[in-house]
């Protein structure tokens, strides 16, 4: 500290605030320390990995080049760090060309904890490129060290060399040994045991290559000529040839996991915060909502945490990114960030960058963009709900899965004949059936962000939704007959076409062709799981109670809903067939509850509803044909008009209906 105060007094630049205060007139007594047990704490638990040691110690050689900068600006001085690593003595050194210390400065500094000559430097001088602050960070070598050794010559006292030992950081003795060739300090770790891989030269090269990639100074390691962190920043300096390709280069040298998509740059001076940087859209499929929001934030050059992803939007699991501030606060293990005003201003501005970013690469980069769109459509969908701009840029864009594939809204819409549809079931069902006998693409509403995505669309483009498996989406696909039927009638085909369980409504829909359509009811289908013994066992009791009130009010009686469509020519002519008391209209209406059955089959298990018996209706077919080719006499010649009131549709209800004769169809 004193010789701090000569050096600072010297400059003419002590402040008030550094003078001390008046002696104390209470009798205040001294807080003991337990010296051993706070070295064990700080070295060994403040941080996360113990490779925060060789970031901690090549920071002080930084800001030792900093310091002889500041105190001998004209000093010729050629700032160099020279991390080596060597296996067979399980040490690893870390080399300067900095300021160095004198051996007061040494007592004062290096071997007290929680005081650094750094700090004051900067509050005194106001420079921002010193990364240390809290006098700490050396401790952390005992973390990965047995012994460590610095050996220092200051520039302010060439002639004179020190070296500094402590084996556990609680105790260190100092002695004079010959002066370095050049001042400066070589800080030596014995390294523990478990930590002797990081005496291998490429693991140090992975290690600094990230720590150090924003570093002012060049760090070698071994005897390396090119420095791990050569990789020009786009956002420092004018990159030679097209500044595009110079952001993909360093996206694509620093991102570890996935390659860049595209890359765009945050900053500088966005949203009143300093930050700049660079985000980049990850390549790599991510599922649904999955995370991999990658951020790396450096403090003056130096990397403070390696996944701040937090102040990403919670929605960009697939950006990843560099980011570089003065004002950010970070906490004493220096490995995260205080939550301050100049976090969140960040956070703002980060979201901003993606967002300014996305629409940067869809107006400029329309390859990239489709990559992107690609790539991230479900998370994209989700984030479109999260961000009103990002909303307008996707709305047309983005795809959306359908019964018949990714397509966007616009695509849905215009194949819906200006509505879209959305199935909220599970995929399967009766859905997905009528859908394809439709030829209409259905949304996927079961996936994530999909239904509150095309809800929102539908509220922009002001196009007519159609939830398929809601109460309301059914009413408006199955609409009511334009005559009701008589009850008659409809006793009649419920009783021929209904299985147990089944209502049969007479409706209108779309296509004529499809007959018949069997729609489970949802809610019965709970109540009966809800109902069932079993579910005591799987669901807990108050849940259960809950979910047993709301089920009491359906009645359950009806399992499903059997919707026939009186616009379909088959369904009009079984009636036909029925008023004018024509024999076929039974084994007819055999066929198409047949149908029914199959195609119930077909749509998939659907829980409780009744389908009827599969295996029954097969053979149903079989026996409908035989009856109807079996009506007419075999060897009458085919002829329609001795047959007036039979319905076309009715399939061997005349005897060229089949293309052949009722011989050949009989086989009789
Ligand atoms: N390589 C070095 N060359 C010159 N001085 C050094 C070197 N390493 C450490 N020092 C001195 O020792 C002091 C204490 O270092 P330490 O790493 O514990 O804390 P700091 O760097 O000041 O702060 P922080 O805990 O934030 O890293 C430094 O302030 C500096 O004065």
């Amino acid at each position: 500290m004193v010789q701090a105060i000569v050096v600072l007094a010297h400059w003419g630049l002590m402040s008030e605030g550094h003078r001390p205060g008046p002696a104390p007139t209470e009798d205040l007594r001294t807080t003991e320390v337990d010296l051993g047990g706070l070295v064990s704490v700080l070295a060994t638990h403040l941080y996360s990995t113990p490779l925060v040691a060789l970031r901690e110690l090549v920071q002080n050689a930084h800001d030792s080049h900093t310091r002889r900068r500041l105190e001998d600006p004209d000093g010729r001085h050629a700032p160099t760090i020279r991390v080596r690593g060597d296996s067979a003595r399980r040490t690893v050194s870390i080399a300067d060309t900095g300021a160095g210390l004198t051996e007061p400065e040494i007592h004062a500094y290096l071997a007290t904890v929680g005081t650094g000559y750094t700090r004051l430097l900067r509050e005194v001088t106001g420079n921002d490129e010193l990364i240390g602050a809290f006098g700490l960070g050396f401790l952390s070598a005992f973390s990965i060290a047995d012994e460590v050794t610095v050996t220092t010559t200051s520039h302010r006292e060439p002639a004179l060399g020190h070296r500094y030992r402590s084996r556990g950081g609680e105790q260190y003795s100092v002695e004079p040994v010959a002066a370095r060739r050049t001042p400066g300090s070589v800080v030596e770790l014995t390294l523990k045991t478990e930590h002797a891989h990081l005496a291998e030269e490429q693991a140090l090269r992975e290690v600094l290559g990230r720590y150090c990639v924003l570093l002012g100074v060049p760090v070698f390691v071994g005897d390396d000529e090119r420095p791990v962190n050569d990789v020009p920043v786009p956002w420092r300096e004018e990159p030679a040839g097209d500044p595009y390709a110079a952001r993909m280069r360093f996206a694509t040298a620093f991102g570890r996991r996935f390659e860049p998509l595209a890359a765009f740059p945050v900053g500088p001076a966005a949203g009143g915060t300093d930050a700049v940087g660079l985000l980049w859209v990850q390549d790599g499929g991510t599922y649904g909502s999955s995370d991999n929001r990658d951020l790396a934030v450096y403090l003056r050059g130096m990397l403070l945490s390696e996944d701040a992803r937090d102040l990403l939007p919670s929605w960009a699991g697939f950006v990843g990114g560099v980011v570089e501030s003065h004002r950010l606060t970070p906490t004493a293990s220096r490995e995260d960030l205080q939550r301050d005003e100049h976090y969140r201003a960040l956070q703002q501005a980060l979201a901003d960058a993606v967002v300014d970013g996305l629409y940067e690469t869809a107006r400029l980069r329309p390859a990239a963009w489709r990559r992107i769109l690609a790539r991230h459509g479900q998370d994209l969908l989700g984030a479109a709900l999260c961000d009103d701009r990002l909303f307008t840029l996707l709305a047309d864009d983005v795809p959306v899965p359908t019964s018949q594939g990714d397509l966007t809204a616009g695509a849905l819409r215009a194949a819906g004949g200006g509505a879209v549809h959305i199935a909220l079931g599970s995929g399967g069902g009766f859905e997905e059936m009528l859908y394809r006998a439709m030829q209409v693409p259905i949304a996927r509403g079961d996936r994530y962000a999909v239904l509150p995505f095309l809800r929102r669309y539908a509220q922009l483009r002001d196009c007519r939704i159609v939830e398929l498996g809601s109460e309301h989406g059914n009413r408006e696909l199955f609409r009511d007959p334009e005559r009701p039927l008589p009850a008659e009638e409809r006793a009649w085909l419920a009783a021929a076409l209904a299985d147990e369980g089944e209502q049969l409504v007479p409706a209108r829909f779309e296509p004529p062709g499809l007959p018949l359509v069997l729609v489970p009811d949802r809610e019965a289908e709970l109540k009966a799981r809800i109902e069932d013994d079993q579910a005591d066992a799987r669901i807990p009791s108050a849940a259960l109670r809950l979910a047993r009130a709301f089920t009491a009010r359906t009645g359950g009686e009806v399992k499903a809903r059997l919707y026939l469509n009186l616009a379909a020519p088959a369904v009009q002519d079984l009636l036909t067939a029925y008023r004018s008391g024509h024999t076929g209209a039974a084994t007819a209406a055999g066929l198409l509850r047949s149908l029914k059955v199959i195609m119930a089959a077909a749509a998939g298990p659907s829980g409780t509803s009744p389908a009827g018996d599969l295996s029954a209706a097969l053979a149903g077919i079989g026996t409908a044909v035989s009856a109807l080719t079996a009506a007419l006499p075999a060897g009458l010649p085919a002829v329609p008009d001795t047959l007036p009131d039979l319905p076309e549709a009715l399939p061997g209800a005349r005897p060229d209906a089949s293309g052949g004769g009722p011989d050949e169809g009989a086989g009789a």
